[in-house]
């Protein structure tokens, strides 16, 4: 599990771009998130640590069909330390590190997906490991960024079906948004190595009485099936408060 950066590695971030692609609910685009470098360090140090595993808040660690895929927790380098500073910072002075969760790679072979899902918690708080006000609360927003997109991979999309593609042929020619697709599918972004979208899965006016950010299921979107090649990504989730110590684990390994 060593990684491809040296002792001498310093934290720096790419000029990324931004994009808006939704106002409400809110989608950005980000091109360029990930550096090439940073890419080839997660792809090195995940490697031989996936495994499938359960969704969050059903459980049990029971394989779950909705997700064929593979997941992975990474040790907090210095690498993935750089990488949550970003994602924090991006997020404005009133988001902190503290309140993003480990940071999971997903890896998916040919013919697999995630179904259709949210990625907020749907239960009632007190039902789900974490979702309490003491465990960080709900998932405000996520982050998919796109590690490793093999040459000849077909398929593989995130698909958000109850939001409109955007309308410029720019996102099609540009090879950032499947324009084949159906427009009654909604809006699927073709996976690109190093690009991430991010969105916020909370709706912004709580409840009056309870404070309670309902979760937004415009949201929905889904992992398309890979038709040929291979894709491994990112999810970084941004909880509303701050997550226990013991949900983030160790804050930070001194090896890269
Ligand atoms: O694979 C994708 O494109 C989306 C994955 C996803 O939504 C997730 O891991 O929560
Ligand atoms: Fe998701």
């Amino acid at each position: 599990e060593t990684g491809v950066v040296g002792s001498d590695y310093v934290c720096s971030h790419p000029p990324y771009k931004p994009l808006l692609v939704s106002a409400s609910p809110l989608v950005i685009y980000l091109e360029g998130f990930l550096t090439a470098q940073e890419r080839s360090h997660l792809k090195a140090v995940s490697e031989g640590k996936f495994a499938h595993s359960a969704v969050t808040g059903d459980g049990k660690a029971a394989r779950h069909v909705a997700r064929t895929s593979q997941s992975a927790y990474v040790p907090r380098d210095a690498v993935l330390h750089c990488i949550e500073e970003r994602a924090a910072a991006f997020q404005g002075y009133d988001v902190v590190r503290e309140q993003l969760e480990p940071i999971q790679l997903v890896k998916y072979g040919v013919g697999e997906q995630y179904h259709i899902h949210t990625d907020w918690i749907a239960r009632p708080a007190e039902q789900v490991m974490h979702a309490t006000a003491e465990g960080g609360g709900n998932r405000l927003s996520s982050f998919f960024a796109y590690v490793d997109v093999g040459n000849e991979t077909t398929g593989g999309g995130t698909q958000f079906p109850l939001l409109d593609a955007p309308k410029n042929e720019a996102w099609c020619t540009r090879g950032l948004v499947d324009c084949d697709a159906p427009w009654t599918d909604g809006l699927t972004f073709r996976p690109v190595a190093g690009n991430a979208i991010f969105w916020r899965n909370l709706k912004v006016d709580g409840d009056v009485k309870t404070g309670v950010n309902e979760g937004d299921y415009r949201t929905l979107h889904a992992g398309l099936p890979i038709g040929s090649g291979n894709k491994i990504g990112l999810n970084i989730w941004t909880r509303e408060g701050i997550l226990s110590e013991e949900a983030r684990g160790p804050e930070f390994y001194p090896d890269v």
